[in-house]
């Protein structure tokens, strides 16, 4: 195995003072900064004292930047520009940095001449020299005559400067679509800085992109794996630095935000061969899903609606386990949410593993209050705060008292997926949790326009596991309910209109669907008359992809934050019926604040 790079965060990934930033990255484990001149600008501490600081923290400054429209001026700016970098030196000097970023020219004053560009890096470069210092020459995706990596590197080449190296940026090259390959050709001792950003794949300009939606390595759609091999394989021998200009992140808790940078680290490093972590156990099924604060709200009376069984009692807490098939719910009276998922139970080939793996991963792992007869169950946070249990198929199931109850039942089988409401701010670090942690495939991102906002959705999956994460895009006024959005439990059944028919006669909320969708889907599908009269006295929702139709429908909340769903596959649908999840918010909506006929809108 190689050796483990050094890590490094860029003090612009994250939020608050540059004070904030540095402990956030020590405590998160990285080895290294890079300070942006931003933050030091702003701090009440001079260079020297943030040395200090950051010898205390066990940081070290890996780069200083960024130094702006260098290159390629006439001569009376150009001697300009020298004197500029004079006092950046003696600034890097007090701080004990040795590497300054010189990103490619954006100025109107600059002409595109690489000889000129080239002569006048290498005069920089022999006064960095002199100084112990080095520049890292960066491309700018929008740089005004330099934007790609080659073009960096020619020039690099042609001012042959020991002191004068690229510095090498995931985010510009990858968003032009410029083919990272040819890196390899690159010396390693040229390359002096690697910074890595993954991103979305957006159809825009590629600066408001790298300002704005710059993510963490594993959170966006660039294969930072294949792009960061190719850097290795030069012989680089400098940090991981993550450089990620990001809306949210550049407002969230530093700390949590520098522990998510250093997760997508770990993961990518586990991905090139260079640390090795305890493989994810493979996950086959969700072994229950508990609804905290349920009690009162009369969850466990939706559930026996639905044809559930209150077959166990917990031995020491106010905790009833109703069952149905294989699926299973936890309704514990605890805790003040009103009713809101707080767990999600995956039954794992290897407990312990999935535990020590998310452990390696930074994932907060839950202390655990168990009398002597309960079980000890792995437990670690998710991103929104859901505690997520790693166990067996059984072992939990001793700490309930069996009762003895049971139903017919209405054909439920087993948990389809658990649906959980992303807060905006941890959309993105939940995919990378959830797919580095567990092992979970993120699908692609998608949008629905609902009516409360734009919502963006993903699912992540491994076999019968399925989560799905959705999240509204932003939240201001007062108009939308104030409640987050609600989460949910999908149930499996092999006939869904048989199944609301012995849900409606058992007496189950069921959310009504208004004729308006059925009309609707009459004109988008070629249905016959008398399914989509079936599917309209039941209020069964209906979609499908390419490999199959999907049937559901849901209840009315049954909890503060908690409703259900019940769904049938037919014939290896894959997706979670998104399409119809506007009309289930409007439903719920409806069902809350019933307007009577003829009133008005408040
Ligand atoms: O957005 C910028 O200006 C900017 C500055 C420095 C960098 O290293 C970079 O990648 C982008
Ligand atoms: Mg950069």
């Amino acid at each position: 195995m190689r050796p483990e790079p050094r890590t490094a965060i860029a003090t612009v990934c994250l939020s608050g003072t540059l004070e904030d930033k540095l402990a956030a990255a020590a405590a998160a484990g990285f080895d290294g900064v890079e300070l942006f001149e931003n933050d030091l600008i702003v701090s009440p501490s001079g260079p020297a004292e943030i040395r200090k600081r950051c010898d205390d923290l066990g940081l070290s400054i890996d780069l200083y930047q960024p130094f702006r429209d260098f290159e390629a001026v006439p001569p009376p700016l150009h001697r300009a520009n020298l004197r500029r970098a004079a006092h950046k030196f003696d600034v890097m000097a007090e701080l004990g940095a040795d590497t300054v970023l010189v990103c490619s020219s954006v100025s109107p004053d600059a002409i595109d001449d690489d000889e000129l560009a080239a002569e006048q890096l290498h005069t920089l470069a022999e006064s960095a020299a002199e100084r112990g210092m080095r520049i890292a020459y960066e491309a700018l995706a929008w740089g005004r005559h330099v934007s790609g990596y080659e073009h960096a590197w020619r020039i690099v080449r042609r001012a042959a400067h020991p002191a004068l190296g690229v510095c090498l940026d995931s985010f510009h090259i990858l968003s032009k679509g410029h083919d990272p390959a040819p890196i390899r050709a690159i010396p390693g001792e040229k390359v002096f800085f690697l910074q890595l950003a993954d991103a979305p794949r957006l159809p825009m300009d590629v600066l408001p992109w790298s300002r704005h939606h710059r993510l963490f390595p594993g959170q966006g759609e660039f294969d930072l794996t294949a792009f960061t091999g190719h850097v290795l394989a030069t012989g680089y021998e400098g940090p991981l630095s993550l450089e990620v200009f990001n809306d949210v992140y550049r407002q969230s808790d530093p700390r949590p935000a520098a522990v998510d940078a250093m997760r997508s680290l770990l993961a990518l490093k586990e991905s090139l061969g260079v640390l090795d972590l305890p493989p994810a156990p493979r996950l086959s099924g969700h072994a229950f899903a508990e609804v905290v604060g349920g009690a009162g709200a009369g969850t466990g009376a939706v559930l026996a609606s639905l044809g559930f069984a209150r077959t166990g009692v917990h031995r020491s807490k106010p905790v009833e386990l109703w069952e149905q098939g294989e699926a299973r719910v936890l309704v514990n009276e605890g805790g003040d949410t009103g009713g809101a998922i707080g767990a999600v139970a995956l039954a794992s080939a290897d407990p312990a593993r999935s535990a020590r793996r998310a452990e390696a991963l930074l994932a907060p792992v839950l202390p655990r209050t168990h009398g002597p007869r309960e079980a000890d169950l792995a437990a670690v946070a998710a991103p929104d705060g859901t505690q997520l249990f790693l166990c067996g198929n059984d072992e939990w199931r001793g700490d309930f008292e069996p009762t003895g109850e049971t139903t017919v039942g209405t054909g439920v089988f087993g948990i389809d997926h658990v649906a959980l409401t992303q807060p905006f701010d941890h959309f993105d670090e939940a995919a990378l949790f959830y797919r580095s942690v567990l092992g979970l495939a993120p699908s692609p991102v998608v949008e629905f326009a609902a009516p409360f906002g734009l919502v963006r959705s993903r699912v992540v999956t491994a076999g019968d596991v399925r989560l799905t994460l959705d999240s509204a895009l932003v939240r201001r006024g007062e108009w939308a309910p104030a409640v987050p959005e609600p989460q949910h439990v999908a149930f499996a059944c092999a006939d869904a209109v048989a199944a609301a028919g012995k849900m409606l006669a058992l007496g189950a909320p069921l959310l009504e669907i208004p004729g308006n969708y059925y009309d609707d889907l009459a004109a988008r599908l070629d249905l016959p008359a008398e399914r989509i009269a079936r599917l309209r006295a039941h209020s069964v929702l209906h979609d499908r992809d390419e490999h199959g139709e999907f049937l559901h429908f849901y209840t009315a909340l049954a909890g503060a934050r908690v409703f259900f769903e019940v769904v049938q596959r037919i014939g290896g649908y894959r997706g979670f019926g998104v399409v119809n999840a506007p009309v289930r918010m409007a439903a719920h909506r409806a069902r809350r604040h019933p307007v009577p006929p003829g009133a008005t809108l408040a």
